[in-house]
């Protein structure tokens, strides 16, 4: 089944664009990352998706049903932790969680309790106390509290340290293995790549592409470092397939995507001390789509 579906999404302010026919669908029991540059559209599909805001075209679905005719209803199964969390600074931290909970027909209590002690969250501080990745805990908690079938995350590790990024991971997986569908937008290719099935680039309000995660690192290119016993001609590995050629003194760099045993045999004929062929990482192959498409 499908948790989220869109179909030719589109959003303009006035003239102005914010997405552009996005089309996607996240299966239930899916972690899915939403990836792309600033300004590139992601909080606007988010907020379309929660209605927030409107479409000007096209729809989305979410746990199948239309989100402009069934907001409200699809929202209390939703947690949605927003970029950007401002609060009621006079309050403090459980008073505002108990409120957030009132909305749910179910005893968040415990539940409250637990995210608080593994996020380290101090309940009885003010929020006005609290520092800014203080106050995205809250948020975090916020988001989670109610146990939703769906998690909606925009960006949600900024202002989080590495300790805290790592333990809201955690808290993240233990959600998915529960049976939780999880939406996150990042533009941190790192923590897409740790936790997402499939990921989605969107560029300039458009999707560029969408892929399984293992499916983007197997396709693209190969890197090679090789290092040969003597010089070679700089052209020498100057074949069909070979991008970003480099060499220096003895040691030739190059990026290859084609039938792996083309280079193989070209390598073959030569004689090496040393080779190393890695993955590109994620961020390579971004930025490979990225300079593609402009
Ligand atoms: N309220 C608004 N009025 C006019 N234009 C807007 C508004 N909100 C967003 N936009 C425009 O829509 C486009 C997409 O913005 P959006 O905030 O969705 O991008 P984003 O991918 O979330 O970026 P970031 O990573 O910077 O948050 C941008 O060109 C932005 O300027």
């Amino acid at each position: 089944m499908n948790v989220i579906e869109t179909n030719n999404l589109t959003k303009s302010y006035g003239k102005s664009r914010g997405i552009v026919d996005i089309n996607f669908s996240v299966k239930e029991g899916e972690v899915f990352g939403f990836i792309g540059p600033n300004g590139a559209g992601k909080s606007t599909t988010i907020r379309t998706l929660l209605s927030l805001i409107y479409p000007t075209s096209g729809s989305a679905k979410i746990f199948g049903k239309d989100v402009v005719e069934h907001g409200p209803e699809i929202k209390k199964e939703i947690g949605y932790l927003p970029s950007e969390v401002f609060y009621y600074d006079n309050m403090k931290v459980i008073d505002l969680l108990k409120y957030s909970a009132s909305f749910y027909k179910k005893d968040c209590t415990e539940k409250i309790k637990y995210l608080a002690e593994v996020m380290n969250l101090d309940l009885n501080k003010k929020i006005d106390d609290l520092s800014f990745g203080n106050k995205k805990k809250v948020g975090i908690v916020q988001g989670l509290l109610h146990e939703p079938k769906l998690i909606i995350l925009d960006e949600p590790t900024s202002g989080l340290d590495p300790l805290m990024q790592q333990k809201f991971f955690d808290l993240l997986e233990e959600e998915n293995k529960k049976g939780a569908t999880i939406f996150f937008s990042s533009h941190i290719l790192s923590e897409v790549q740790r936790l997402c099935d499939r990921v989605a680039i969107i560029k300039e309000g458009r999707i560029i592409k969408l892929e399984k995660i293992s499916t983007l690192k197997e396709n693209n290119y190969k890197k090679f470092k090789i290092e040969t016993i003597s010089k070679l001609d700089k052209n020498y590995f100057n074949i069909a397939g070979v991008n970003k050629l480099e060499s220096k003194g003895n040691v030739v760099n190059f990026m290859f995507k084609g039938n792996i045993n083309t280079i193989m045999q070209k390598i073959a004929t030569v004689d090496i001390s040393n080779i190393w062929i890695d993955e590109p990482d994620l961020e390579e192959i971004f930025m490979h789509y990225y300079s593609k498409e402009e």
